[in-house]
């Protein structure tokens, strides 16, 4: 694999190798959201393609589960030490569909080795156990299997770790597993399913499966054969999918939308304040799921703050993610832009002021200059709703229960982020947020090590961690009589 070959246009071999239907009279163009070439194309496969697939995750399946663990985690080793050769390639072809800097696509590309990594251990998975309750000629054992056929739908905001996290533990656990990469970013995946092929998975194992999200999603969730279906992406669309899986009364694992709170106390220290606002704000250009989305200043830091953290954003460079030296790239497209547009717009008509940026970039319609809102309140959608860009809403606040109670009528509840340096605010404030991940003191938070999910309507299950793999398993009780 290299960079040119997956690039090539209508290059269907590589979709050929990881074993997906080869032969359709439709494709789908990729473009460079930086300068809107198109890099490649794959194909748009027919329902019977997609049931094609499904059927043969179901023979690889039976195969598949009796390969011994440990071998099985041999093989996502191998696959593991593929993407850290291949780093500078993924991390290339990952800018030139997705648009983040270089730098962050390298990492994005060791977060997503790190999950195989983490999944390649057979001591994470259950031992399973003999419970003491029976008579001396009798067993009561209780054994993990795995769940079967399972299929992702992951979105294009992090389009090499959003697979890696659902694939890896599935194929550690001895499930199998097609997945459905977003139309804007198939190629990272195609990619990173041809190094697991050369690590010898075997065929079946993990396919990937391009075209409309809606007619694959309606597919996977009606299919019976499909056991489980992880989704990552809007909440929109995740009630969908639990909507129509209820037909299959299908396991699923939903990782939605999310609308961090980053909130600064009056105990704060503002210079790591700042410098983990920067982080967590403008990662992607604010286009990942945990970004901190309005900011809440205790009024006794709030000048100190502001100030900084503005003249922090103002230093953030604008340009094509190629270039070694640039933090922002472009949105992903032009609905992106649009609805950043509209957040503001709605802001400013609502009171909140621009401090900086607050219009696209002047020497590309596909940038959006990094922004500050001060002024900012509850009534404005920058603050009720997920932005999904680069701009920062600023709310002041003095009475901290009154937050506390405003941010527990949100809906979503993946991530927050907080900054104080007294112990009993930690605790307090730890204890009262209703989300699946805090960040205390830290504008970063995720790793292959941690369970990674939200509450309310941000999600249901947790990816990563040893809580990653219960996903894929399930638990079989058997009585045994002598
Ligand atoms: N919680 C998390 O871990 C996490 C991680 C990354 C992104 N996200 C969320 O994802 C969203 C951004 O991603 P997006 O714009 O790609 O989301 P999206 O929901 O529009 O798309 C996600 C995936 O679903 C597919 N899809 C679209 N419509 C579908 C349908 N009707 N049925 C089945 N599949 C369909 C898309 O093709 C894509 O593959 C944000 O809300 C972000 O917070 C969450
Ligand atoms: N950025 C998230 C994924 C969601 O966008 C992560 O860190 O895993």
């Amino acid at each position: 694999m290299n960079n040119e070959q997956v690039l090539q246009p209508d290059n269907v071999e590589l979709i050929k190798n990881s074993r997906v239907g080869t032969s359709t009279k439709s494709s789908i163009a990729v473009d460079d959201p930086a300068t809107g070439h198109v890099i490649g194309h794959v194909p748009d496969l027919t329902p019977r393609q997609i049931l094609r697939a499904i059927e043969s995750a179901e023979t690889a399946f039976y195969k598949w589960r009796d390969v011994p663990l440990r071998e099985r985690c041999e093989k996502l080793f191998r696959w593991y030490q593929l993407m850290h050769e291949k780093e500078e390639e993924l991390a290339g072809i990952l800018t030139s569909e997705q648009g983040k800097p270089l730098s962050e696509s390298r990492g994005e590309i060791r977060y997503a080795a790190s999950y195989i990594q983490w999944y390649a251990q057979p001591s994470l998975q259950d031992q399973g156990s003999v419970l003491p309750y029976s008579s001396i000629d009798e067993s009561m054992i209780v054994i993990t299997e795995p769940v079967g056929v399972c299929a992702a739908i992951t979105p294009w905001n992090f389009p090499a770790a959003m697979i890696t996290r659902k694939v890896a533990p599935a194929l550690a656990a001895g499930c199998t597993m097609l997945v459905k990469p977003a139309l804007e970013t198939p190629l990272t995946a195609i990619a990173i399913a041809e190094l697991a092929i050369q690590a010898g998975i075997p065929e079946g194992v993990l396919s990937i499966v391009t075209g409309d999200g809606e007619a694959i999603g309606k597919i996977f969730s009606e299919s019976a054969v499909v056991r489980k279906l992880s989704f990552t992406g809007s909440t929109r669309v995740g009630r969908l999918l639990m909507a129509s899986s209820a037909s299959t009364i299908k396991r699923l694992s939903l990782e939605l939308g999310g609308n961090a709170p980053f909130i600064v106390c009056e105990t704060a220290d503002v210079e790591r304040a700042v410098q983990g606002a920067i982080q967590s704000k403008f990662r992607n250009a604010g286009q990942t799921c945990v970004c901190a989305n309005a900011f809440y200043i205790h009024t006794k830091v709030y000048d100190e703050f502001t100030e900084k953290f503005i003249a922090c954003v103002n230093q953030l460079m604008l340009g094509n993610g190629k270039n070694e030296s640039v933090d922002i790239g472009p949105l992903i497209n032009e609905n992106a832009l649009e609805k950043v547009e509209q957040i503001v717009a709605d802001a400013v008509k609502k009171g909140a002021v621009i401090a900086c940026g607050g219009e696209r970039w002047v020497n590309s319609e596909r940038w959006y200059y990094p922004t500050v809102l001060l002024n900012a309140d509850s009534s404005m959608r920058c603050v009720n709703e997920e932005i999904f860009g680069p701009v920062a809403p600023i709310v002041r606040y003095n009475d901290e229960t009154a937050l506390l109670e405003e941010l527990r009528q949100q809906q979503t509840g993946l991530a927050a982020y907080f900054y104080s340096q007294n112990l009993g605010q930690v605790n307090r404030l730890s204890r009262a947020l209703e989300v699946g991940m805090i960040g205390v003191n830290s504008g970063v938070i995720s790793d292959a090590a941690v369970p990674f999910g939200g509450v309310k309507s941000s999600g249901i299950g947790r990816e990563g961690g040893r809580h990653g793999i219960e996903e894929y398993l399930e638990t079989k009780y058997i009585k045994l009589s002598y």
